[in-house]
């Protein structure tokens, strides 16, 4: 039997006035799968994650998370639905006023001082997955190089060990080496905790390795949606242009 869905967007549609955004997107994610969405800037691939948040109300379409409906859930069962999610943000968006420890942590005390000896505690082990020490514990954020932070916002985002993470362009303003690191880290999280993966990104060495599945979206749609190996042979001219990242073609 096939895994059920964990996410299950059927026909959603957004405008913002006359710019239709999304426009009847259908995917789903497996549980413990790992999916990336690629696309040209402003095609709405936030767009879609918020949906899914339920920061951003489609105006059409049916969007569950484990069977339940976010789509005119109210807000208590929204945030029910939320807790079950983290996000990577491009960037990073750490908190330079606070030390590491309480960054990683700050998914687990929403920002308040409790139980330190605790938290520190998850902290470092939290840390330890992804390859760093506990003496960085009580530094800040601006103390550390970028890759560096990409990791200790992977050790954040995973604490609260949420069912599906969402990642925005993990490997932004990282070098090829170091955005490789982050991939690896970002498979063997995902593996070992089984967590589902959503991840928007521009890096196709990215997508391919971190991805089980790529889904390209286009002009509001899914055009193309395959296994990851398939997606520099998908026989699909969208996917190639973009892929190869080539002037000429059918995208303009
Ligand atoms: N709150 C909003 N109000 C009005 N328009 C919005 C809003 N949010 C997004 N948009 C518009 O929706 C479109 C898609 O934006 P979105 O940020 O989802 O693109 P994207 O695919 O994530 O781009 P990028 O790859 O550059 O991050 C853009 O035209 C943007 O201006």
């Amino acid at each position: 039997m096939s895994k059920p869905a964990k996410i299950a967007i059927k026909d959603v549609a957004k405008a913002f006035g006359e710019n239709v955004v999304l426009d009847g997107v259908s995917l789903d994610v497996k549980t413990g799968e790992s999916l990336a969405i690629i696309g040209q800037s402003g095609t709405g691939k936030s767009v879609l994650i918020k949906c899914i948040l339920g920061l951003l109300t489609p105006d059409a379409g049916s969007i569950r998370i484990d069977g339940q409906e976010v789509v005119g859930a109210s807000e208590r069962e929204q945030e029910r639905i939320r807790r079950k999610t983290g996000m990577l943000f491009q960037g990073g968006a750490l908190f330079d006023s606070l030390p590491i420890w309480r960054n990683v942590t700050f998914g687990l005390t929403r920002g308040a001082y409790k139980n330190p000896a605790k938290m520190r505690d998850i902290a470092a082990e939290n840390l330890e997955r992804v390859g760093l020490g506990a003496d960085i514990l009580d530094l800040r954020p601006s103390a550390l190089s970028g890759g560096m932070q990409k990791r200790v916002a992977l050790a954040r985002a995973v604490a609260p060990r949420p069912e599906i993470l969402f990642f925005d362009e993990p490997t932004t303003g990282l070098d090829p080496i170091r955005a490789d690191v982050i991939n690896d880290l970002i498979m063997s999280l995902v593996d070992d905790l089984g967590i589902t993966a959503l991840t928007i990104t521009h890096d196709m060495a990215s997508a391919r390795k971190i991805a089980h599945r790529v889904a390209m979206l286009y002009r509001g749609r899914i055009i193309w949606c395959g296994p990851r190996d398939r997606l520099y042979d998908s026989g699909n001219p969208y996917v190639d242009q973009f892929v190869q990242g080539q002037a000429e073609g059918p995208i303009r």
